[in-house]
């Protein structure tokens, strides 16, 4: 049996670090273990240009603790007045690794996202030519459309059609949470490649309603039905280098969750390697652990490999905080509802 275990150090391909005092509170949780991630850019304002995505680089850069290592591979929030030279020269100067699309309204600060997606076409063709990838978060918003299928009819309706009209567009379905989603990336070729969260690896919709609703599992998008868990899960142990880590921790205070209207977003930062390595060994997929959180991200964003090695090792039940300390209040972390047994030695 194999209790040890030393990988290249992992990054986490999608990740919300907010602002402020939520920034201080969180960011030391994912430095920890990660040595890069791709910043999403929904801040309240979003970042939008180029200047705002080096003025929060600096900002994360500021709230990193000493003796951390940390790089934070900004993104820009796509909107129908983005600017394509803007966005050029963000991407030529190595500051912005990737543009990301929110359908108007589709989740947490997705207001200015895009309604209109012919209005976005020459941003696309300019991404497509220079070749910054597009992460994407799939879900239609027509009030016509079930929250359950939302994921499905946005590949068919809008995904599929925006890669055909636009040849060489290299694009991240960002956290894909259907059987639908692994598919489609199944079937495509090498410019199409998935996130896949550690939470949506455990939980299914029942998690989140039987027995009593569940604020701390609820997430956009929301989990589906076991089969489509168990589908994310086949696909991430596979050894596809098309799917990879993201871990999508969402940081919200507990009274932002615990109310009549809670906002959508696990928070996974501080335990999210303890999560993947249990659902890998599960899975009989230790093998394929480095490749889906060290490996497949960096080859599709085309970068380095890290050359740092962390060691998990098994053993007792791993012990993590219930919630991280935020001057704006307690943040939970995400409790899988079994015991861990793979720490980071
Ligand atoms: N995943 C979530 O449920 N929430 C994210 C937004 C997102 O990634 O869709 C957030 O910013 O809180
Ligand atoms: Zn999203
Ligand atoms: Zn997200």
């Amino acid at each position: 049996m194999t209790d040890t275990l030393t990988i290249r150090r992992p990054d986490d391909w999608h990740l919300h670090l907010r602002d402020g005092a939520m920034l201080q509170a969180v960011l030391p949780e994912t430095a920890r273990h990660f040595a890069r991630a791709i910043i999403m850019p929904n801040l309240v304002p979003p970042v939008v240009r180029g200047d705002q995505a080096a003025a929060y680089r600096d900002r994360i850069l500021a709230a990193l603790p000493e003796g951390m290592t940390f790089e934070p591979l900004m993104t820009l929030y796509l909107t129908e007045d983005t600017d394509p030279d803007d966005m050029a020269a963000a991407h030529a100067s190595g500051l912005v690794k990737a543009v990301k699309l929110y359908p108007a309204g589709a989740t947490t600060n997705s207001a200015s996202g895009v309604q209109d997606f012919d209005k976005v076409r020459p941003v696309l063709e300019k991404m497509a030519e220079i070749g910054l990838p597009m992460c994407v978060h799939g879900e239609v918003t027509d009030a016509e459309i079930d929250i359950f299928d939302r994921e499905a009819v946005f590949i068919d309706r809008v995904l599929d059609p925006i890669r055909k009209a636009t040849p060489g567009l290299r694009v991240v379905m960002e956290h894909i949470t259907t059987a639908n989603g692994v598919d489609y990336v199944k079937s495509n070729n090498k410019d199409l490649g998935a996130t896949i969260t550690a939470h949506h690896l455990i939980i299914n919709r029942n998690h989140i309603l039987v027995g009593g609703i569940k604020p701390h599992y609820y997430c956009l998008p929301v989990a589906k039905r076991e089969e489509h868990r168990l589908a994310l899960l086949a696909a991430a142990t596979s050894g596809d280098a098309r799917y990879f880590l993201g871990t999508d921790s969402a940081p919200h205070t507990d009274a932002n969750k615990e109310m009549a209207c809670g906002c959508a977003g696990c928070f996974t930062a501080t335990n999210t390697m303890s999560l993947v390595a249990e659902m890998f060994d599960r899975e009989g997929a230790l093998d394929k652990l480095e490749g889906f959180v060290s490996l497949n991200g960096p080859a599709f964003y085309r970068l380095p490999v890290n050359e740092e090695t962390i060691t998990l090792t098994k053993g007792e039940p791993v012990e993590y905080p219930d919630k991280i300390d935020c001057e704006d209040g307690p943040v939970t972390v995400f409790e899988p509802g079994f015991p861990l047994h793979w720490r980071v030695t």
